[in-house]
């Protein structure tokens, strides 16, 4: 949780060490909390509390993990990829699934090519307004909404 002048809004740290956090953060242009945090200034303080929740992930407990994640959604999921790739004695494979509005949006693009060098990880964007094919080194990018029937499909229920 973030807090600043007189918001709190939570946020999932991308990275963190003992005396660093990361975060990525959506601008939103009439967004209360993303305007004041344009704006603050090296020196201004911002109060963090956390983290919450019990989410606890056994190595090797799965053969795949499939995970869906939606726009700036995509912070919950991504450290937990990472963090099943980067260990070698992991063998769970991960089918990270994103939906974005367009190609700009995406977020954390070279992380994730990075993350696609490893073995066990693949990464499939649904880019709802594509305007042109593009291409993403390592990455799948479909054009159009994740639907139900692809939803099942990455999932093989038929
Ligand atoms: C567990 C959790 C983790 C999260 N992690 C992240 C993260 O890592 N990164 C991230 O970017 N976000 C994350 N979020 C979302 C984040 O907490 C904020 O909700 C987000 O940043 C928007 O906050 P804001 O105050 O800037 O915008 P808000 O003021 O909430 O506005 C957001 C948008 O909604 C519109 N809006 C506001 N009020 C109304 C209304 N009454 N009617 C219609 N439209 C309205 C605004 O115009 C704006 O476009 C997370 C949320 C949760 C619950």
């Amino acid at each position: 949780m973030l807090h600043l002048h007189d918001i709190t809004k939570p946020f999932t740290p991308i990275f963190f060490t003992d005396d660093c956090i990361e975060f990525l953060i959506r601008l939103y242009p009439n967004g209360k909390f993303s305007q004041y945090l344009k704006n603050i200034k090296i020196g201004d303080i911002i109060h963090v509390r956390g983290p919450y929740g019990n989410f606890k992930y056994e190595s090797n407990s799965f053969q795949t993990i499939i995970m869906f994640s939606m726009g700036s959604g995509i912070t919950a999921v991504y450290h937990i990829a990472k963090s099943i790739v980067e260990n070698e004695l992991e063998e769970t494979k991960i089918h990270l699934i994103g939906g974005f509005k367009n190609i700009l949006q995406i977020p954390l693009k070279k992380e994730l090519q990075t993350l696609s060098d490893y073995w066990n990880f693949k990464c499939t964007l649904h880019i709802s307004q594509m305007q042109n094919v593009c291409n993403i080194h390592g990455i799948n990018i479909k054009s159009g909404r994740l639907d139900k029937n692809q939803f099942l499909k990455y999932l093989k229920i038929k």
